[in-house]
């Protein structure tokens, strides 16, 4: 080796070796003291960690980091920090943290929430989910959007104090018609049920604290007759229950093309490709698993953001008579908005945003997980770091929106309109939602809100003297979403003939 070259490689190693000397002494970003081992679980709430979050971010500033045991968690409490970390250096952060009992245990790695972005499938899922819910292929899911926003508003008018169950039972019977062509004909609906129990069960293994393998990872490794390894039993029989939710419906659609008898669905469509193609076991593979993440995506999120909905014209009156005028003025008084009227109601297109960053569905998104060490604004991001977007602290940023408490529309319209939520509420990187932006959810929300709007006046529940009472702004957690505690309140019909038309 010729002395230049050594000097070279010298210098290589010195740079390198400096570098990463560096890097580990730069300091991880400002946060509460943590405990020996324990870090900062005591201080950390069972509920709601996003208000925590907030509170902290008010002390600490936009980054800040805590621990918990066997975890760095990094906390971006302004778009700023989160879109120069996530969507800017996008290929650091774009995997998921693992869970091991959810993860690995239960055998959930290919859900694609929790798929690695490494993974081989990534991409393909990615173009899949992007694909089935494009502005162009949403289109073909009108007629169903409609039908059941018809349903919808049935069920309102006949039986209005289950108003939670009705909004519920419309986003499943959406999601499961378009995924799977199953039509939601009962209350009781036995996939809906069967689903149901599967978004329980992957609560309680992503429960945080409950599972000491999380702690430990190492304890996956016991054999599961080892005393104290019951996990592994548990996480195995879970895991089975829970493969139930891909299998069962995937299983009756392929049923239904194999008879002949089927109608289009997303699993149709990639079971049955257009060019006639054959479909391997690894595209089938794909498709049931993408199809099951689309219930799991799609349903909690818009009957969450339909029940804020009920609750914010409750709680503002003069937005709901405006939103109505609009309607009235715009659509007419004999007849429900249509998907066309959409472009022509900029004050219901303003309401909608102003939903999606009062009541924010996922107010701490989902996870990401740095796979390298970073350095940003002088703070170490370790690599492993479990990071945090806090959707909810930049929803109520003051900078961007004055007085973000109040349910203002106003905010959206005009020369110089506040910064449009739908850039953070659907998250970051690669790993945004793939329902995001202009199509399937907001068509599912436009379409009932603006319908509801036409049909009904949404008001107070009375108390025993028959004065109305306003109920308050109380939203609780499920997992990682967020919807509004249960209220009461009454549906006023606007129009008598136009809901007659439902019954024809
Ligand atoms: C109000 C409606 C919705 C909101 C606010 C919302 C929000 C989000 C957020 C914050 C994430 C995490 C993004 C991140 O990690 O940075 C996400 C992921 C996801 N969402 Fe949505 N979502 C909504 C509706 C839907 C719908 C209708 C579907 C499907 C039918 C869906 C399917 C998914 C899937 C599959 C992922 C996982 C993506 C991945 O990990 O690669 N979401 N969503």
């Amino acid at each position: 080796m010729s002395s230049g070259i050594l000097i070279l490689f010298v210098a290589a190693l010195a740079t390198i070796f400096f570098y990463s000397r560096r890097h580990s002494r730069l300091p991880l970003p400002p946060g509460p003291r943590p405990k020996f081992f324990f870090g900062n679980v005591h201080q950390l709430p069972k509920k709601e960690p996003w208000r925590m979050y907030a509170t902290w971010a008010e002390s600490y500033g936009p980054i800040f980091s805590f621990r918990v045991p066997n975890r760095q968690l990094i906390v971006l409490s302004s778009l700023k920090a989160a879109t120069e970390l996530l969507d800017s250096r996008a290929t650091t952060y774009s995997d998921r943290p693992r869970i091991w009992m959810y993860t690995e245990l239960a055998k959930r790695n290919l859900s694609p929430f929790n798929l690695s972005f490494t993974h081989p499938y990534f991409k393909t899922y990615r173009t899949v989910l992007k694909g089935s819910l494009s502005s162009r292929t949403i289109q073909k899911y009108q007629s169903l959007q409609t039908e059941q926003s018809r349903m919808l508003l049935g069920d309102l008018h006949k039986n209005p104090e289950h108003f939670a169950g009705h909004i519920k039972r419309n986003a499943a019977a959406v999601v499961l018609d378009l995924a799977y062509g199953w039509k939601v004909t009962e209350n009781d609906d036995y996939l809906i049920g069967v689903l149901q129990e599967s978004m329980e069960i992957s609560a309680m293994l992503f429960q945080p604290g409950r599972w000491f393998v999380e702690v430990i990872p190492s304890l996956r490794f016991l054999p599961s007759w080892f005393p104290g390894a019951a996990f592994k039993r548990i996480a195995f029989d879970l895991g089975q229950k829970l493969s139930r939710s891909d299998t069962i419906p995937f299983n009756w659609t392929k049923e239904q093309i194999h008879s002949g008898s089927y109608t289009h669905s997303f699993v149709s469509e990639h079971l049955l490709p257009e060019d006639g193609s054959t479909v391997s076991a690894q595209q089938e593979e794909i498709t049931k698993w993408c199809s099951q993440g689309l219930y799991a995506g799609g349903v909690d999120t818009t009957s969450s953001s339909l029940t804020s909905f009920i609750l914010a014209m409750l709680l503002y009156p003069e937005v709901q008579r405006h939103a109505q005028a609009e309607v009235d003025a715009v659509v007419g008084q004999d007849q429900f908005p249509a998907f066309e009227d959409r472009g022509k109601l900029p004050y219901i297109g303003a309401l909608m945003q102003e939903l999606l960053r009062w009541a924010p569905v996922a107010p701490q998104g989902l996870p990401h997980h740095a796979m390298k060490e970073d350095v940003y604004e002088g703070y170490r991001i370790p690599k492993g770091a479990t990071i945090i977007a806090n959707i909810f602290s930049i929803s109520r940023d003051k900078e961007m929106y004055p007085n973000p408490l109040e349910f203002r529309p106003e905010r959206f319209l005009g020369p110089s309109p506040q910064l449009d939520p739908r850039k953070f509420i659907f998250g970051f990187g690669r790993r945004a939602c793939p329902g995001a932006w202009l199509h399937f959810a907001e068509a599912s929300l436009y379409l009932n809100i603006s319908c509801i709007l036409a049909a009904f006046t949404i008001a107070k529940p009375l108390n025993a003297r028959g004065e109305e009472i306003t109920p308050p702004m109380e939203f609780e957690s499920a997992g990682t979403l967020w919807h509004p505690k249960p209220f009461k309140c009454r549906f006023i019909p606007r129009n008598k003939d136009l809901l007659a038309t439902l019954s024809q």
